[in-house]
């Protein structure tokens, strides 16, 4: 009986290394395509240095290639890959500087870089990024992302554009999509900055969306204005309740977490004495600033 269990549990023709070999999974097609695709890759002649890096533009280069008898790439061949930088934190923590600092850092490696804002900020100047230091970049003031490849010009920015900096990034609707894109499919560097919450420590826009398909986060902090401890969260100062307000440290005052629930519980009741005094006596709704 235990002879006959144990011939059909391991039978001798299957030894424990083919048994286990047995159960590995198969190669999927997928891993297979890219293996293919790599080797492919491998073997091409090295591109020179302006060759397009962008999927559409190996497209086109194929289509030139044709009818030129110049080396084609092949279909399934990548493009080179891009990355994604996201620095967050609460205001007057750094993120313009830091976005400055590594824009830089990258332009005298010899890359060729472009910096775009929310032309929402009108705070120091519409065409440069400007740090509550007072440092200054040029930079696109645009209202959307999906208008800077046309703006910029679509060769340029293909054929030429390395690293693209995004400042004030919580004000862009298509964050998300610009910066898949650029970084999947078009082997740009992105580097992010922007806020993860608002004064009311909600997500803010869409930059939160963008940590799954980051290379790196950074958050930032600043200097609690009332303790001087490390402030990770933005308090607002005044008695407006919507999300986008344009301002800085007349509207804003960096804190750390405690001085954030004493001062928000504060605030809430400065604000809620307030609306209902406006609703009573209009008149007494004298001071914005808290
Ligand atoms: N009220 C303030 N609280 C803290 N830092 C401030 C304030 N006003 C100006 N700063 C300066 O702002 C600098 C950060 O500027 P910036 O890079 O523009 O920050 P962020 O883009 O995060 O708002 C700090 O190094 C600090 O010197
Ligand atoms: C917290 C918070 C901020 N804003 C605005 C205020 C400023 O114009 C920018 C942030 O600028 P910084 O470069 O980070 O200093 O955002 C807002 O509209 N709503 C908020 O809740
Ligand atoms: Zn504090």
């Amino acid at each position: 009986m235990f002879g006959v269990s144990m011939r059909t549990l391991i039978s001798p023709s299957i030894s424990p290394l083919s048994l286990h070999l047995h159960h590995l999974p198969k190669p999927s097609l997928f891993s297979t395509v890219l293996r293919f695709s790599s080797a492919i890759n491998n073997n091409n002649t090295k591109s020179p240095k302006n060759s397009p890096r962008s999927t559409i533009s190996t497209v086109k280069s194929q289509k030139t290639a044709s009818s030129s008898s110049q080396p084609q790439s092949h279909p399934l061949s990548f493009s080179p890959p891009g990355e994604i930088h996201v620095v967050v934190g609460p205001m007057f923590s750094g993120k313009t500087t830091t976005l400055l600092r590594r824009i830089l850092a990258e332009k005298l490696t010899g890359k060729k870089i472009a910096v775009i804002k929310s032309n929402k900020d009108t705070r120091y100047c519409t065409e440069s990024i400007v740090t509550h230091d007072g440092e200054k970049f040029p930079c696109w003031s645009l209202p959307d992302l999906s208008s800077f490849k046309e703006r910029f010009g679509t060769d340029e920015y293909e054929n030429r554009l390395d690293v693209i900096g995004i400042d004030e990034a919580q004000f862009f609707g298509d964050l998300y999509e610009f910066c898949r894109e650029a970084a999947d499919k078009e082997g740009k560097t992105v580097i992010v900055a922007g806020l993860d919450g608002d004064f009311m420590r909600r997500r803010f826009g869409s930059v939160l969306d963008l940590i799954p398909i980051a290379d790196s986060v950074t958050k930032l902090t600043s200097r609690c204005e009332v303790c001087g401890k490390k402030a990770s969260f933005t308090m607002r100062k005044t008695e407006e309740i919507v999300t986008e307000l344009i301002g800085g440290a007349e509207v804003y005052m960096p804190v750390c977490r405690n001085h954030y629930v004493c001062g928000q519980s504060v605030l809430e009741t400065a604000r809620a004495v307030l609306d209902s005094s406006s609703t009573k006596t209009p008149d007494v709704v004298v001071a914005s600033s808290l």
